[in-house]
């Protein structure tokens, strides 16, 4: 079935037949469809007086048209300013949990409090007990696996259950962006606005993803202050504080720090034998203190690493069925920390991820895209190659269908001194290495 924006683009291009141009101009310029179904089609207008017009001028011809492409009579409803809001509010499917994170692992109760977290901890639960009281937006940032999505859940988890009328609306910064592409695309915008807009409890994981976009940052600040004003609680994450955002408005970094921006740092010793000791108690196992002190001391920078150094231990415990010796989490903690010393990412990841960072092709990289920004991709996939893999410069090349190591040379060198004087051109690549890495975290 077409989209209600194609079948209006339809309309339009029948009613060209008995219309001038300059009247359709005038009349339908910022016009938009709203839904389709099988007995209604509306139409949106911001202005009051144009609404009134077409209702009284060309209503039959907007009817006729559609009687053409469908061969039935619908009903047309044209809504003007401030009527968008309220018939999508009352045509919204019933709230449903779909935007409620699943797993009920990450709780408050289960999230290990320590020195590097407490902050973070104690303003979240503050929120989920009071949401839209205290830390507005509050703000959660500190690096990859240390905890900020755990207690998003927990957040939603707890508000969920003390209030169940609230609708919690979680989202990662990238699914709002591919979300909003495909609302434009499919002519959804008032039905994506409203999704995210009406939320009591807005939840936004990963928030750095937006920052350099325009189109979704400008969906973000009007969402923003949408909710900032009818005072629903907004909770941010990333990898790093607004103020080192460096593609980020202005508009929005302010409003960032609006709230309280509060920090995670890497657990220090007594937070993982802690971690450690909870996750092994959970599934009913107790590691000897060497054990635990052992992990402690060579696992340090990371939660997620330190759940799959026990996970494998456990797992190998279960399957032997006899406590593990010192000896055996020795050989699995080395084995761990030498899977990442020689794990080198691919070079399709790489050329993949420039690609969906820059919204290209694959294809347009390797090949003979000419736009600027293929350049620039291809420069920077070439250089990000060169500095994550072992291929050498002729190798690199091969990738890029066949060219030659000199361009490879030259396109690093490109790279290494644009990162030099454009501090947005560093901060590109920071990310894209981050999404890099993604791929092989455990
Ligand atoms: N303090 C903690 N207590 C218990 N588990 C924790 C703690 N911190 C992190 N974890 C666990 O570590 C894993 C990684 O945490 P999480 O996914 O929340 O990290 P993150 O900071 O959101 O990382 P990313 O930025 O990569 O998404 C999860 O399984 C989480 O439950």
């Amino acid at each position: 079935m077409n989209s209600p924006a194609d079948v209006w683009a339809m309309v339009l291009k029948l009613m060209e037949a008995d219309m001038t141009a300059t009247t359709i101009n005038t009349w339908f310029d910022d016009a938009k469809a709203v839904s389709l179904d099988a007995k209604q089609f509306v139409l949106y207008t911001p202005s009051n007086f144009k609404r009134d017009i077409i209702l009284s001028r060309y209503l039959p011809a907007i009817q006729k048209a559609l009687h053409e492409l469908f061969s039935a009579d619908l009903d047309v409803l044209v809504l003007g300013e401030g009527e968008l809001e309220r018939f999508t509010a009352a045509n919204q499917p019933p709230a449903d949990d779909n935007f409620l994170p699943g797993t009920e692992d990450y709780t408050f109760e289960r999230f290990v409090v320590g020195s590097s977290n407490k902050m973070a901890y104690a303003a979240a639960r503050a929120v989920a007990e009071k949401p839209a009281h205290s830390y507005n937006p509050l703000f959660i940032y500190g690096e990859s696996g240390l905890g900020k999505t755990h207690l998003l859940y927990a957040i939603a988890h707890t508000i969920h259950r003390t209030h169940p009328e609230f609708r919690v609306v979680y989202i990662k910064g990238d699914a709002f962006t591919n979300d909003l592409i495909q609302a434009i695309r499919e002519g959804r915008n008032p039905e994506f606005r409203n999704k995210y807009r009406s939320a009591d409890v807005f939840l936004m994981d990963d928030v750095q993803f937006i920052a350099g976009r325009e189109s979704s940052q400008e969906e973000m600040f009007h969402t923003f202050n949408t909710l900032y004003e009818a005072g629903r609680q907004i909770v941010f994450t990333a990898d790093r504080p607004p103020k080192e955002m460096l593609r980020l408005d202005d508009r929005l970094r302010t409003r960032f720090e609006w709230g309280l921006p509060v920090d995670i740092q890497p657990p220090d010793y007594e937070t993982r034998v802690a971690i450690i000791k909870n996750k092994a108690i959970r599934r009913g196992i107790n590691l000897p203190e060497p054990v635990l002190q052992y992990i402690a001391d060579n696992i340090t920078s990371n939660v997620r690493q330190i759940e799959g150094t026990v996970n494998k231990i456990l797992a190998f415990q279960e399957l032997m069925g006899e406590s593990v010796d010192v000896d055996t989490v020795i050989r699995t903690v080395r084995d761990m920390c030498k899977d990442k010393a020689e794990f080198l990412p691919s070079p399709d990841v790489i050329i993949e991820e420039v690609a969906k960072f820059y919204n290209l092709d694959t294809d347009a990289i390797r090949g003979q895209g000419r736009t600027k920004d293929t350049a620039l991709a291809r420069q920077i996939a070439m250089y990000q190659i060169r500095r994550m893999t072992n291929l050498s410069l002729k190798e690199i090349g091969k990738e890029f269908e066949g060219r030659d190591h000199t361009t490879v040379m030259h396109s690093i060198d490109r790279v290494e001194k644009l990162m030099k004087t454009n501090p947005e051109i560093a901060e590109i690549i920071k990310d894209i290495n981050a999404n890099i890495n993604a791929h092989y975290d455990n």
